[in-house]
């Protein structure tokens, strides 16, 4: 990014190998919402923003883009100490752009005014503003429509001019704030690949907000996953969907996670009873144990995630032969449709929920509704066990 940066001062961060800072770092606490995030974005990638409703997803946003004041702590855009003790840099001022679910186009100019509106603001003159806006609008697929006001535009349309305008005074830091949720489904589908084409690799940086795990495969290099106000998970997208540590990522993620400790004299995790609800005041169970394939380095008594996809899960009504190591008893709660198979989620004595993927015609052979009892059993090879 070349445009002007603010001079340094006393609130600025280098990083310790004293090269570019990161783009974004939000170390603060929104007290009267509950929130405390750490979360940093690289220069030059993009960052998805997972979550469940209420995790403080659009609130790291409006942190970063100076529409909501931590009570604690501290944000900076680029280096540059935009909030915190003593100090406020207005939205105007952050060198950072939003673009949220609604597009909030100026209704009376065109595509092309309101994509060089932000450049002709700072200064740009109306040439070379336009020649940008013109560029800009060209490269979300939408020239021909340059000289369209919104009401002429589809949804689809006007979100991709909103994202030319966004990119348009050469912000920091592009945000944005579920941008495909108001999309149907084609549009949406068109605006994520465009997005992956103009963000990733382009070397500018974005913090993406979405609920959905395709727009962050799609799209992001690096996701945080926040839950209840702070933060669960931070990683490369490959690692955290791979090696998910939360349970909002692993169902994210559409595999299985048990979370526990490392068995001291067998390759195997030691999962104690969760959220059993109203069964908590009954005797505990024993912990559910799974074997799986340790990750070097992980030491016997640390805390281990195993994870396995539900399709390496068959389901047995009578103990399967061979005595496989993991065949947990489990009760069948729903059963949803997952491609060409069905999901079939249950739950093991110790409230740990479990997913199996299985054919239509196992479905009926087993003769599967809510409420069976029946073995989930899942081969050592397919489970593996790396550090939590
Ligand atoms: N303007 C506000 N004033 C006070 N509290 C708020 C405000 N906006 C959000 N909150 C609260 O802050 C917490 C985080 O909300 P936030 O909107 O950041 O979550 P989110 O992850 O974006 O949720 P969603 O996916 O539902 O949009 C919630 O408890 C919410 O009720």
């Amino acid at each position: 990014m070349n445009g002007a940066r603010a001079g340094a001062s006393a609130g600025d961060v280098r990083t310790a190998a004293g090269g570019e800072p990161a783009a974004v770092a939000v170390h603060a606490e929104v007290a009267a919402r509950g929130l405390r995030l750490d979360v940093e974005a690289r220069p030059g990638r993009v960052l998805g923003v997972l979550g469940p409703n209420g995790a403080g997803k659009s609130t790291l946003l409006a942190l970063v883009a100076g529409l909501a004041a931590p009570s604690s702590g501290t944000v900076h855009v680029a280096g540059r100490l935009v909030a915190g003790p003593r100090t406020w840099v207005p939205p105007h001022d952050r060198r950072v752009t939003l673009l949220a679910q609604d597009p909030l186009l100026f209704p009376h100019l065109t595509a092309l005014d309101n994509v060089a509106f932000g450049p002709r603001a700072a200064g740009t003159g109306r040439r070379d503003a336009d020649r940008l806006a013109l560029e800009l609008l060209g490269q979300v697929g939408c020239a021909d429509l340059a000289e369209r006001r919104p009401a002429a535009l589809s949804g689809g349309q006007s979100q991709r001019v909103a994202l030319a305008r966004a990119l348009a005074p050469d912000p920091e830091v592009v945000l944005l704030d579920e941008p495909l949720s108001a999309l149907d489904v084609g549009s949406a589908a068109e605006m994520r690949h465009l997005l992956r084409g103009v963000l990733r690799g382009s070397g500018r940086t974005a913090v993406l907000v979405t609920h959905d795990l395709l727009d962050v495969l799609a799209v992001a290099d690096d996701v945080v996953v926040l839950d209840g106000g702070t933060v669960v998970e931070a990683g490369p997208v490959g690692e955290v969907l791979t090696r998910p540590r939360s349970r909002f990522a692993a169902e994210l993620a559409g595999v299985n996670l048990v979370l526990g400790h490392l068995a001291a004299d067998e390759d195997a995790v030691i999962a104690p009873a969760v959220n059993r609800g109203a069964e908590a005041d009954k005797t505990s169970p024993p912990p559910l144990v799974v074997h799986g394939l340790v990750d070097a380095g992980c030491v016997p008594g640390e805390a281990v995630a195993a994870t396995f996809g539900p399709r390496a899960v068959s389901v047995h009504r009578t103990p399967p032969g061979g005595s496989p190591r993991n065949a947990v008893p489990v009760r069948v709660g729903a059963l949803e449709r997952q491609g060409d198979l069905v999901r079939v989620r249950g739950t093991a004595a110790t409230g740990h929920a479990l997913a199996a993927d299985i054919t239509p015609a196992s479905v009926t052979a087993l003769d599967l509704a809510p409420g069976t009892e029946v073995l989930f059993s899942v081969k050592t090879a397919e489970v593996t066990i790396f550090q939590a």
